[in-house]
């Protein structure tokens, strides 16, 4: 059974069609790039599998059950999405950091935020660091892991890499690459070449339609 499964999904604003008959079936585990020209649609249907726009037509069903019937904080804590532009929260990296668990009414767990900070390359020092200090590439690495303190089934990256330097894009693939391999299903917008290749399904996305899904191996 398909994790995702878009049907007949269309989006319009007044009489603008920016969404046209999505029907796109995505199984567990899968790292997909959607790609295609700019204005083609790939920022509005990942949002709207994300519950951040609201399709206008068609249905998506998530792990076999209608978006509709999901309370929406325990949808987003399964399909999880990534800006370009991450905001941070409050005035630390910890502020950040323990938000995934007060969200759950968890503790938290110091040792395990360690761990994770260091998995992007970032000390321990960090963990009480002013937001505002952070580079870009240290911003969406920590917002990366905001997002994934906690796996959730689907990952929805929407150009998280654009304007970083090359170390942070590195160390952000090697990221993702490590949650893919956790079990995590990965839809990612990218118009970088490397990326595209990272894929094992690629969606072309162009005039609001899909006109291509290639699949490699
Ligand atoms: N709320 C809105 N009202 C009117 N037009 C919109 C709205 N949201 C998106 N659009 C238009 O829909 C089209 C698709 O936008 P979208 O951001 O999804 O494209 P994209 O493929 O992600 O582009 P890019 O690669 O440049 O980010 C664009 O022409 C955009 O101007």
């Amino acid at each position: 059974m398909a994790i995702l499964s878009l049907q007949n999904v269309g989006y319009k604003v007044d009489t603008n069609e920016i969404l046209k008959n999505i029907n796109l079936d995505i199984n567990e585990n899968e790292f997909i790039t959607i790609t295609g020209p700019s204005g083609g649609g790939k920022s509005t249907l990942l949002k709207i599998i994300a519950t951040l726009l609201t399709a206008t037509t068609g249905e998506i069903f998530f792990d076999g059950k209608n978006q509709d019937e999901y309370a929406i904080t325990e949808y987003r804590q399964q399909v999880s999405y990534c800006f370009q532009q991450p905001s941070l929260f409050g005035e630390t990296v910890f502020d950040n950091l323990s938000f995934p668990y007060e969200i759950r009414q968890k503790e938290f767990d110091e040792k395990s935020a360690i761990e994770a900070l260091k998995s992007v390359n970032l000390p321990e020092t960090y963990l009480h660091k002013d937001i505002n200090s952070l580079s870009g590439g240290e911003r969406q690495r920590v917002a990366l892991l905001r997002n994934t303190m906690f796996l959730p089934k689907v990952l929805l990256l929407d150009e998280v890499t654009v304007g970083l330097d090359a170390r942070s894009i590195e160390i952000v693939h090697e990221f993702i690459d490590k949650i893919w391999k956790q079990g995590v299903t990965i839809l990612q917008i990218t118009h970088h070449e490397g990326e595209i290749k990272q894929a094992n399904k690629i969606i072309w996305v162009e005039e609001g339609m899909i006109k291509d899904v290639t699949t490699k191996r």
